[in-house]
């Protein structure tokens, strides 16, 4: 018989003060109490307690501490009255404003932003190698322009117990590698180079594996939404997989990819993404790349969107504004309209599907609407044909085989290296056919360095 362990009692969670910024010359796609409900649940996420909440509306981010500077008095005597570790404003801020709020605060409160919590979640939440790199990498890009004061003022936190509570490495701080400390600039650079070339190699390694996929001709399905949408849950009720579902933000890091077999006896892949969320900075973005070109490099999407949400379509909005900025606009989608098993009204289940185009009703924890949903996108891969002009290099020979086997070809012309292709296509090469669909030109530069130039316009 084992010994009994005592149960440990753990740190006393860390007391977190959240502030709401409205800033009205940068338009946000949340109202702000919306955004700082959003920020509550990633406090939550990142295991918080939220001890107090302000706000304030602005014409234009005050040039030193972004809000004003009675707000900032205001605060200051929120903080000590709610005896608060960390504040965090649900924006991000500039190098510069968190320094001067750190200054202006105190040294016993930290000072935090929305994408510093975020990349504290993604971290806790990372495991498999590639995620564990694409966080550390996102990580340091944040911190190097912060380095100056803010390193300063961890080395004395962490040395001293870091904040009230005394627990060591809190929110924010905990990241890649213990000896930050002392690392200067330089390493971090160094390390952001030797993360950017591991992370290279992950990509062409992938990029080889999705080359091998393409070669197979089974069509490739992400599912794509905000975070908590549902997407691996209904990845595991389409493949019974067992992929990891909390209802917690960013639950899933890593693409899993599963296949599946479609009613009608077709092949097909899908892959569970990372969720999106409003005001997701471009540089954590970048650092997913190679998790991100899972959802540019596949046929078709599947929106998966949580109906029930008060900012159903907010979060519709930001999600497809994500896809356009990866470079996922072009890739046909359908959405999955999830949860609907805790609508109060079936009623409410006609009205979403005739605001959503190409959408199907389903509940991915119940089963209800699934048949529909594989139906809809068998249909939409294998028998709907779009029709489509496409302009493909002799060079790419493969590429026009293709459309001659899959494709129904009306038209076919030659001229400067080109061969253009008019007809239709089945759905699940429409994405593939995509870059073809403008006429670009290699031209031959002195350094042998291969320029596209488009000639769409020409
Ligand atoms: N009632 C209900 N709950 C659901 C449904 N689908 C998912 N959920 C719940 O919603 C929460 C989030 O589900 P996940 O599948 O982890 O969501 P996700 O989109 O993968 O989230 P991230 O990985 O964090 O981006 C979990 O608590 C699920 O049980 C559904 O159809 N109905
Ligand atoms: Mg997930």
């Amino acid at each position: 018989m084992s010994p009994k362990i005592p149960e440990p009692t753990g740190f006393p969670r860390e007391r977190a003060f959240l502030v709401g910024v409205e800033i009205r010359s940068e338009p946000s796609p949340l109202s702000m109490e919306d955004s700082l409900a959003e920020l509550r649940l990633l406090a939550q996420t990142a295991d918080l307690e939220v001890v107090g909440e302000a706000y304030q509306r602005l014409d234009r981010p005050h040039p030193d501490t972004l809000i004003g500077k009675g707000k900032v008095e205001e605060i200051k005597v929120l903080l000590e009255e709610t005896a608060a570790d960390v504040v965090i404003f649900d924006t991000e801020l500039s190098p510069r404003h968190q320094r001067e709020l750190e200054e202006q605060f105190g040294n016993q409160v930290r000072v935090l932003d929305r994408t510093a919590l975020i990349l504290d979640i993604f971290a806790r939440h990372a495991h498999t190698r590639e995620g564990i790199l694409q966080v550390e990498l996102a990580f340091y890009e944040y911190r190097l322009p912060r380095l100056t004061r803010a390193w300063t003022n961890l080395a004395q936190q962490t040395g001293g117990g870091g904040g009230r509570t005394g627990s060591q490495g809190g929110v924010g701080l905990r990241g890649p590698g213990e000896t930050q400390l002392e690392v200067d600039r330089r390493e971090i650079r160094r390390r952001i180079a030797f993360l950017k070339r591991e992370l290279e190699k992950v990509r062409a390694h992938r990029q080889r594996y999705r080359q091998q996929r393409r070669k197979s001709q089974v069509p490739v399905i992400s599912l794509v939404g905000y975070t908590n949408a549902g997407k691996s849950t209904l990845l595991n009720r389409l493949a019974r997989a067992q992929v990891y579902v909390a209802d917690q933000l960013f639950a899933t890091l890593d693409p899993t990819t599963r296949r599946v077999e479609l009613p009608g006896g077709h092949i097909v892949l899908f892959t569970d993404t990372v969720g999106f969320i409003q005001k997701l900075p471009t540089q954590l973005v970048a650092a997913f790349r190679a998790t991100l070109e899972e959802i540019t490099e596949s046929d078709l999407l599947v929106h998966v969107l949580d109906v029930t949400h008060p900012n159903a379509v907010e979060q519709w909005k930001v999600v497809q504004q994500t896809l356009e900025e990866i470079g996922a606009g072009a890739i046909p989608v359908i959405t999955a309209l999830n949860k609907i098993d805790r609508l109060p009204n079936p009623s409410a289940i006609q009205a979403l599907s005739e605001t959503f185009l190409h959408s199907v009703p389903i509940s991915a924890l119940t089963g209800e609407g699934i048949p529909e949903l594989l139906r809809v996108i068998e249909t939409a891969l294998f028998e709907d044909y779009s029709p489509m002009t496409v302009h493909i290099p002799y060079t790419e020979g493969h590429m026009i085989s293709l459309f001659h086997e899959h494709g129904k070809v009306e038209r076919v012309t030659h001229h400067d290296g080109y061969v253009t292709i008019r007809g239709l296509l089945p759905g699940r090469l429409i994405a593939r056919f995509q870059p073809f669909t403008r006429r670009i030109k290699t031209v031959t530069q002195p350094d042998n360095v291969h320029e596209p130039v488009d000639l769409s316009d020409s």
